[in-house]
């Protein structure tokens, strides 16, 4: 479903990541650990196509390719120069795959109920009624049937991020890519939130990558756990082993800081 072949990403002089190589199956569900700055926000971003891989020096050494549905967001030519997909597939791409990020993001302005129909009618062309039944159901899977005429301003943080998770199921993604999406609420709404996404795990067989610093919930909805550092993977594999059991110091080092905070 998504292939990570030797992929280097830098921001300037700063290498994120570092010939990075990753398959995930269909339906697979994968959390990103490791330290902060170590790269997992870069990775989803690329899936975004909100940033674009580095070009490597030897393009004969080094692949830097990434992959979605089997289809190349970018290669490289036979002079070693990146060439992007062009925007039509990208843009097909970017459709399969809905994104909840840290901050709800939501249009301000706009009705719970909107929020959630707006990029189906404008971008799927969905009728409004279709739109309308499908946004009733996915709120009332995130138990918010009773806001869909209230606006962002009037909602909790937890209840914000549920729309935003009910509003990415809405455009019926492949690739659903979580990053932190409970580091911004307040302890009490966390559990709500990761609730909802457990339900959405165990009924669906919508492909996850996920970064998140709650160990119990990457256990529970993860089929593998990538610990990464240094934009490159030390260590992976099931939660069981790597939670209870991870053999490099690193995650090691990594897990004792994360339970101690
Ligand atoms: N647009 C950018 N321009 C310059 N540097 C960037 C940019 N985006 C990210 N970086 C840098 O790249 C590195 C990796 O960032 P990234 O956000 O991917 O890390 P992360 O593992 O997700 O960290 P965190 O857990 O803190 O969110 C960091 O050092 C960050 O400062």
């Amino acid at each position: 479903m998504i292939r990570f072949d030797r992929v280097n990403k830098s921001f300037g002089d700063l290498n994120v990541l570092n010939g990075l190589s990753f398959d995930i199956a269909p339906a697979e569900r994968v959390t990103l650990i490791g330290p902060s700055g170590s790269g997992k926000t870069t990775i989803l971003r690329l899936l975004m196509t909100l940033e674009h891989i580095t070009p490597v020096k030897h393009p004969e050494e080094n692949g830097g390719v990434m992959w979605v549905e089997g289809e190349p967001f970018s290669h490289m030519d036979k002079g070693g120069k990146l060439v992007v997909a062009n925007e039509r597939h990208l843009r097909q791409a970017r459709q399969k795959i809905g994104m909840v990020f840290q901050q709800f993001n939501l249009f301000p302005n706009m009705t719970v109920m909107r929020n959630v129909t707006e990029a189906q009618v404008h971008t799927l062309k969905r009728s409004k009624d279709e739109a309308a039944a499908k946004a009733k159901e996915l709120l009332d899977l995130v138990g918010l049937s009773d806001k869909v005429d209230n606006y962002p301003s009037q909602l909790s943080g937890g209840q914000q991020q549920r729309v935003a998770i009910a509003r990415a199921l809405a455009m019926d993604p492949d690739i659903l890519l979580l990053d932190e999406v409970t580091s911004a609420l307040d302890p009490e709404l966390v559990a709500d939130v990761l609730g909802v996404l457990r339900d959405v795990a165990s009924s669906t067989n919508i492909t996850m990558l996920i970064v998140t610093h709650e160990m119990g919930f990457a256990r529970d909805v993860s089929d593998r756990i990538m610990m990464f550092d240094k934009g490159v993977i030390v260590e992976e594999g099931a939660p069981e082993a790597m939670f209870g059991d991870p053999r490099e110091e690193r995650t090691q080092d990594f897990l004792r800081a994360v339970r101690s905070e």
